[in-house]
């Protein structure tokens, strides 16, 4: 049986740990899917890269209020579609070759890991192999909910729906979170008729109640979004799917042509057989890691999707160089920050927020004062005439330090980059509203005059 000094299991952010610090170790990546990974195959960047063109495919329909009548010739899917992954497969077939090939130190393993023994590894491939320590990144993967005869319609999951063989006439969307948000844009931009169904009152639901009130009240002027919906059976029909819902008026039929579920995602723990080596779960099934990221078994580690409660690419980023750094010091072992995580929803229009919302300081008891800013009222939102866009802030009233960020509107994720970074280093509301130059005029007057409109003395 080989011995490896550490196999990690995933390709995805575990790709980026073994670096030339690590060259005189024996390491084993175990990959069971397409090399790098979520983000770089089904998540952050094709998705990003799609949103960015429907942007573009958008912009006719808010030309003629500037003077300028444009309008959208077509939208030639295919070479959308291969422009985006004609980029990305490249790169994930490099980064396997490079690993496999060109990497000494390094073997890669083309299977699905299972535990068969403490710190011993069934590679999937028919060789099993133990090691010293173990680095797991293996993930989450989408929910396919409880909906009685979904299995017979062809529906599709964010991992199928960016390389559909042609555009839709309809798509329907189960869910109401990121995923189904950020598609919903996608396709709709590009001509398709989008209905989405949502279980729960309001879409982005675990955003700050204002700012998913606000984006809810967007979509379901271009979208037909159906609220307070339980999805109860699907069925085939002859041009794609019809799916059965009960809400507030009773029972429903929607169709469409495709059907995208995008309910959420679950740790690939399960597939792992954890129990063989030791290592725990959380009821939800993620990884019980501790501030280092070690797990309860000594050498062996978790981080991203597999053990977080954030399913983020910068928080497994962030993670890993944890883990990376204890494998190679784990005398002066680092922790995880988690004080501050942000996070963004690339829809139309954008949204970004870190840190508390206004529900869970009034539900902590934690006081804080708050300060909003349109982007209406600032020289840029003018220019964009922007009519819906907002940032809100709140802060602690007694050291005005900043306690929550929340901003719907234009670039929103990289305009709200100041104040994670005020955040993070503990820069207080007035002195980052005064201390520093605000370029005018330019976007971040909107967090200037946010900060600003706090009621601090
Ligand atoms: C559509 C979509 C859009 C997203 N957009 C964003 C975004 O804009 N910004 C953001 O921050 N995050 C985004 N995310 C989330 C982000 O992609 C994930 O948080 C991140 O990729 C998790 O990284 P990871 O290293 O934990 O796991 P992954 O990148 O998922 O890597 C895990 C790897 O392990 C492999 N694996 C699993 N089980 C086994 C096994 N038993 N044996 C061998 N291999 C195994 C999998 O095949 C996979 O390649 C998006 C996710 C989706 C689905
Ligand atoms: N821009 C980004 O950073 C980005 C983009 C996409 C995905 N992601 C990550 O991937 C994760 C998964 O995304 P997601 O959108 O699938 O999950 P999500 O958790 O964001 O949203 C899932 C939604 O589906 C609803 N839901 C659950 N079961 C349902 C059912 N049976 N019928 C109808 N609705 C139901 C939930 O109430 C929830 O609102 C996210 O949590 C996020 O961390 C991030």
């Amino acid at each position: 049986m080989r011995h490896f000094d550490l196999v990690i299991i995933g390709s995805g952010s575990g790709n980026s740990i073994p670096d030339e610090r690590f060259a005189d170790q024996r390491i084993a990546i175990v990959e069971k899917g397409v090399f790098g990974g979520t983000c770089l195959n089904v998540g952050c960047i094709p998705t990003k890269m799609f949103v960015h063109t429907a942007d573009v495919a958008s912009t006719p329909k808010n030309a003629a209020r500037f003077g300028v009548d444009e309008h959208l010739d077509g939208v030639r899917w295919a070479d959308v579609r291969d422009r985006i992954f004609g980029r990305i497969d490249p790169i994930s077939a490099g980064g396997l070759r490079w690993r496999a090939e060109d990497n000494e130190n390094v073997t890669v393993y083309q299977g699905l890991a299972k535990f068969v023994g403490p710190k011993t590894l069934d590679t999937g491939t028919g060789e099993v192999i133990t090691a010293d320590r173990f680095a797991i990144g293996a993930g989450s993967r989408p929910v396919i909910p409880d909906v009685v005869d979904l299995d017979t319609v062809d529906y599709h999951t964010s991992d199928t729906v960016m390389r559909l063989d042609e555009l839709p006439a309809s798509m329907v969307i189960l869910g109401s979170g990121f995923v189904a948000n950020e598609f919903a844009h996608v396709f709709s931009s590009f001509g398709v008729k989008v209905t989405l169904i949502a279980r729960s009152d309001l879409l982005l639901r675990h955003e700050d109640r204002e700012i998913a009130e606000r984006f809810t009240s967007i979509a379901s002027a271009k979208w037909d979004v159906r609220l307070k919906r339980k999805t109860v059976r699907a069925e085939r029909t002859d041009t794609g799917v019809r799916l059965h819902l009960e809400g507030p008026d009773g029972a429903e039929v929607v169709e469409a042509a495709t059907l995208l579920v995008a309910v959420g995602r679950t740790p690939n723990t399960d597939l792992l057989d954890l129990a063989r080596t030791g290592v725990t779960t959380h009821p939800d099934g993620r990884i019980v890691v501790d501030e280092h990221q070690k797990t309860v078994v000594d050498g062996i580690y978790a981080f991203g999707d597999i053990s977080s409660e954030h399913q983020l690419k910068h928080v497994a980023n962030h993670e890993s160089k944890v883990v990376q750094h204890n494998l190679l010091h784990p005398d002066e072992p680092r922790s995880s920050d988690h004080r501050y995580v942000p996070s963004a929803v690339f829809s139309s229009p954008q949204i970004a927020s870190v840190g508390l919302t206004e529900e869970q300081a009034v539900e902590r008891g934690v006081r804080y004062v708050k300060g909003t800013q349109a982007y209406a009222s600032i020289a840029y939102g003018w220019a964009m005439e922007d009519e819906t866009g907002f940032a809100k802030v709140l802060a602690d009233p007694a050291t005005g330090q900043l306690l929550g960020a929340h901003i719907i509107g234009p670039q929103a994720p990289t305009v709200i980059q100041p104040l994670i970074q005020a955040m993070s280093f503990g820069l207080d509301a007035r002195t980052m509203a005064k201390g520093q130059y605000w370029i005018h005029p330019a976007m971040p007057e909107l967090v200037e005059n946010a900060l600003l409109n706090l009621p601090l003395d």
